[in-house]
Order: structure tokens, then sequence, then C-alpha cells
């Protein structure tokens, strides 16, 4: 069934628990997240960045709505770092049941007043609203930010910031940033950053940049042909102690990215002859539906929906 953000993430923070939501961009990724997600019974988001809205527009929202609606757990569609205030409507407007507002790239005020506009509208119309408060290192889709310009959440701001905007739920900065190649010269996650954070707050906290680059998929892609560096991830121990903390939302494209790359070049390697997408596109809906199963487990997420249902 198709639901709201809120009714997946609330039950998520009360409970302990994480939800993934993963990027999509086609039938076949909307597919191995969805279809996953159902033989796990686990509740799941599927996000569409303003680049994936580009790419699939209301093809691919309808794709995600109509395989979400016959689903037998509960899905959200999300928009995944709205850049402004119309980029919000658009996706209501659309049918997404979720929406971000990312004006983390502006002063503390300026995120407080553009966040606030997008809650008032996204409420009126029963839509959740996903708001952004600190920086990621690494490279986000609107704005790049160096590494020594990161900063991470300040919880005073952050409970100033969720009462005067009335955000649903809360992305934080916590040490992770976006891509392949995470967390140069520091520990990953500040841990006692999302303990303080969630001790001072009630509403669900979103953890960005969560993919876990595992070593197998990285060497996988290299033995088939693809050249990527040092590349490095999120480690399951700490997405399993975040969402123990207050993380209840966790973001993850990079790995389904990875994932459909091994696929796709291992499935053109064993067959070079090989001209049918089937033969192609259906290897990487595999790989990528062993990394969907494998977060909503160490997520704790599996099994949780008919739980929520129930609510
Ligand atoms: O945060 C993300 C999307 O908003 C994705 O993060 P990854 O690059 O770690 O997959
Ligand atoms: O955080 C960004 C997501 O990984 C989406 O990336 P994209 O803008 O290339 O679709
Ligand atoms: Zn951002
Ligand atoms: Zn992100």
């Amino acid at each position: 069934m198709l639901v709201t953000g809120k009714e997946i993430l609330v039950p998520a923070r009360e409970g302990k628990y994480g939800v993934p939501a993963f990027n999509t961009n086609n039938m076949e990724i909307t597919q191995a997240i969805i279809h996953t997600a159902e033989k796990l019974e686990a509740p799941v988001m599927v996000q569409m960045s303003e680049g994936a809205i580009k790419y699939g527009g209301q093809d691919l929202a309808n794709i995600v709505k109509d395989m979400a609606q016959r689903a037998k757990i509960p899905v959200a569609l999300h928009l995944d770092h709205g850049s402004s205030y119309e980029s919000a409507l658009k996706a209501i407007a659309m049918g997404f049941t979720s929406v971000m507002i990312d004006a983390s790239h502006h002063d503390f005020e300026e995120n407080i007043r553009e966040t606030k506009r997008v809650v008032e509208a996204a409420h009126a119309m029963g839509i959740s609203v996903e708001a952004e408060l600190g920086r990621l290192g690494g490279i986000e889709e609107h704005v790049i930010v160096d590494e020594k310009d990161a900063f991470l959440t300040d919880p005073e701001e952050a409970v100033q910031f969720i009462e005067q905007t009335g955000t649903d739920y809360l992305a934080i900065a916590i040490g992770t940033s976006h891509g392949a190649y995470k967390g140069k010269g520091r520990p990953f996650i500040d841990h006692e950053r999302i303990e303080k954070i969630a001790s001072m707050t009630t509403i669900p906290l979103v953890a960005h940049g969560s993919s876990g680059v595992p070593k197998e998929i990285t060497d996988r892609f290299r033995t088939a042909g693809g050249e990527i560096g040092e590349a490095a991830g999120i480690a399951d121990e700490d997405l399993t102690r975040a969402v123990q903390h207050g993380i209840a939302k966790v973001n993850v494209d990079t790995d389904l990215r990875l994932a459909a790359s091994v696929g796709v070049r291992e499935a053109f390697m064993s067959n070079p002859k090989e001209f049918d997408p089937r033969k192609w596109m259906g290897p990487a809906r595999d790989v990528m539906s062993e990394i969907v199963a494998h977060k909503l487990k160490v997520l704790g997420a599996a099994g949780k929906a008919s739980m929520q249902a129930m609510k």
C-alpha cells in the first residue's frame, strides 16, 4: 500500500529500527526495492531525486505508485533533496507521499523559512516532510561541500529547528557523506551526536550517505572490468547502532548503483554475444535485490510490515 513517510517512520523511531530509503531511476530498481521488501515483510521508502524526475518523470513516478499500491507492505514515494518550494510542490502534484526540502546550504534562518513554507503546503495536502540541518561532506547534487567545510548538526539548533518548522523528520549531519568514498581521515559516524540529538527530540531522524560500499561488490566490479578507487562506506554495525538511538530513515543509492553495474558487467563478461536487455537488466535486478535484503535485515525493518499496517 502507498502510505505517507510519517506512517512508516514514526513507528520505526518508536520501535528502534530503521527503514531504508532507496533511490530509484527505472523499473528494475523499483522492483528490486519493493518486491524484496514484500518478500521480507518490511516497510520501505522509494525515493526519486530531482535528477530521477528529470530522467523518468511522471512515467517513473507512476511505476513506483502502482507497484506500491499493489504491494502488501507500506511503501512511501519520497522526493530526495528537493531544492526548492516549487520542486516539493511539483513532486506532490506528481503523487509523492513524502518530500524533502533541503535548504541546508542556506543559513539557519533561511533554512527555517524555506522549510516552514514547504511544511505548511505539504501538511495541507496530508504529505509528510523531511528537512536537513547541518552539512554532509562529499558531493550533493546541488552543492559541493569541501570536507573541511562540512559541519555536523548542532543538537540545540536541531531542537529549535524542529519546533519552528514543524518538519516531520530531520536529516542530520553525523559524519556520513554521499558517494562511494566516505569518511576520509575521521571516524564515520558520530554516535554520541546521534544520541544527544535523539535524547532532545522525538521525531524520526534521517541519515543520508549510508551506503555500505561492500568490499565484495567493489571486488566484483573490478573483476568485471570496472574501475574504482579506494572506495569505503558505512559499516553494518554503525547502522545497527544508529537505528537503536533514533535514526529511522537510512538513505541508500550508491550501493544499488554499484550492484546494478556489477550485474550488467558480469552478464556481458560471461556472454559477449548477448543482446537481449532482459539478460543483463535481469542480473542487475538480482544483485540489487541482494543489497536491498541485506539492508532490510541490518536495519531491523524485516518483519515489521504487519505491525505497521495494524497501527
Ligand atoms: O543519501 C543518499 C541519497 O539522499 C544516498 O547516499 P549514498 O551515496 O551513501 O548511497
Ligand atoms: O543524494 C543524492 C542521490 O544519490 C541522488 O543522486 P542523483 O541526483 O544523481 O540522482
Ligand atoms: Zn543536503
Ligand atoms: Zn542524500
